[in-house]
């Protein structure tokens, strides 16, 4: 009778560099299942092997990397530089176009706190979780961090905006950082998705410059393929409820800060004294003192000695006509639900409800 028609045996030889024992025992198990069996023993080079590994087991293609610190044993086995020091403990999720990039900023001017380095690709965005980047190992993802020293501070984060609403990002960043804290900032869906429209029209995207907005949103079944593709990838991220649920699936509710986004655009000091007493960071810093509102920009900026001011570029706070009522009407409406349902989760969490949000609550009654 044939139990299992074929049985991959595999061992991590790295693991037994200096360990004869492990060789030694492998061996003689091939031996005996040789002697004493009529099994079939075949082995293929290395990526021939994986080939056909994977041919049989499609679903373990994707990997799932684990924090190397959660068991003694592989920290053993893990190199003296390496260390779990040198991933983030904070992950700033998104979604896009809520003002992530100012967060970054402020958050960076802190002095307890470290962001990666800049990706050539992606600029201050690593975008490890979320994409291709994820198969590129963990060990690439520390690259992006300091080597932590005693001298400095060790509390790396980074914020890549489309982790938020990703299928895959929730899980994979807890398997790696099981105790990250996460931070999302909300704005009004509607607007969000407005301003990642006039993003897209800035980025010369041919169906955004070929589309109003009120084609996009309004799309139906029977629009062109990629006009509806656009229209999910406008409106979907606004989905909130819908992708926090995901998060606090794998985390938990204190885990996770959600912040008004309305008010880091009118109120930051107040939002990162709120982020500041959330991670608990040794030195409170009064942004107060720090930031400056510059009129030109029509945002808050970094505030420079002799009282100049360094704001973001171009592309962020960018000038386009207010959004016109029939849009704002259809996406109240298309957003009800989610907003519904958002205030609900977060009443759940003990988080408090966003300005906009309660303002669009006074709307559904
Ligand atoms: N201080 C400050 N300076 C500039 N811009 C600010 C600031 N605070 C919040 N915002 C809002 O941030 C919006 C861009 O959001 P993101 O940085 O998350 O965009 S991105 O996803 O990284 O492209 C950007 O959206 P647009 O106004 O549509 O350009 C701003 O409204």
């Amino acid at each position: 009778m044939i139990i299992a028609q074929i049985s991959i045996f595999m061992t991590h030889l790295s693991n037994y560099g200096n360990d004869r024992l492990g060789l030694y025992t492998f061996k003689s198990l091939v031996m005996f299942l040789q002697t004493w069996t009529n099994l079939k023993m075949q082995t293929l080079p290395p990526i021939q092997l994986a080939q056909k590994y994977f041919s049989l087991f499609p679903s373990e293609r994707d990997p799932l990397w684990q924090d190397p610190c959660e068991d003694k044993r592989h920290k053993d086995i893990w190199s003296k530089e390496k260390t779990c020091d040198r991933f983030p403990k904070l992950l700033v999720i998104g979604p896009q176009k809520t003002g992530t990039t100012a967060l970054y900023l402020f958050l960076g001017m802190h002095p307890d706190l470290t962001s990666n380095y800049p990706s050539k690709e992606t600029f201050e965005e690593i975008q490890f979780f979320n994409g291709h980047n994820y198969h590129r190992g963990i060990d690439w993802y520390m690259e992006y961090f300091p080597l932590p020293s005693n001298t400095s501070s060790d509390y790396y984060f980074e914020k890549s905006a489309n982790y938020f609403d990703s299928e895959v990002a929730a899980q994979r960043a807890a398997a790696l950082l099981p105790k990250a804290k996460i931070i999302t900032i909300l704005i009004n869906p509607a607007d969000r998705a407005y301003s990642w429209y006039q993003h897209q029209r800035a980025h010369d995207d041919p169906v955004a410059l070929k589309y109003s907005f009120r084609d996009v949103i309004t799309a139906s079944h029977e629009s062109p393929v990629k006009l509806r593709v656009l229209q999910n990838r406008c409106l979907v991220p606004g989905w909130y409820a819908i992708h926090l649920e995901r998060w606090l699936n794998h985390y938990h509710s204190s885990q996770l800060l959600v912040l008004d986004g309305q008010m880091l655009k009118t109120e930051p000091a107040s939002i990162m004294d709120k982020i500041q007493k959330y991670l608990s960071l040794v030195n409170v810093i009064n942004y107060h003192k720090i930031l400056a509102f510059d009129p030109k920009k029509g945002f808050w900026c970094q505030l420079l000695e002799g009282g100049k001011t360094k704001c973001l570029g171009k592309s962020k706070g960018r000038r386009y006509p207010d959004m016109d009522h029939e849009s704002q009407g259809f996406l109240r409406e298309y957003y009800r639900d989610h907003n519904i349902e958002l205030s609900k989760l977060l009443y759940r969490m003990g988080q408090p409800l966003p300005s906009w949000l309660r303002e669009e609550l006074v709307h559904t009654r």
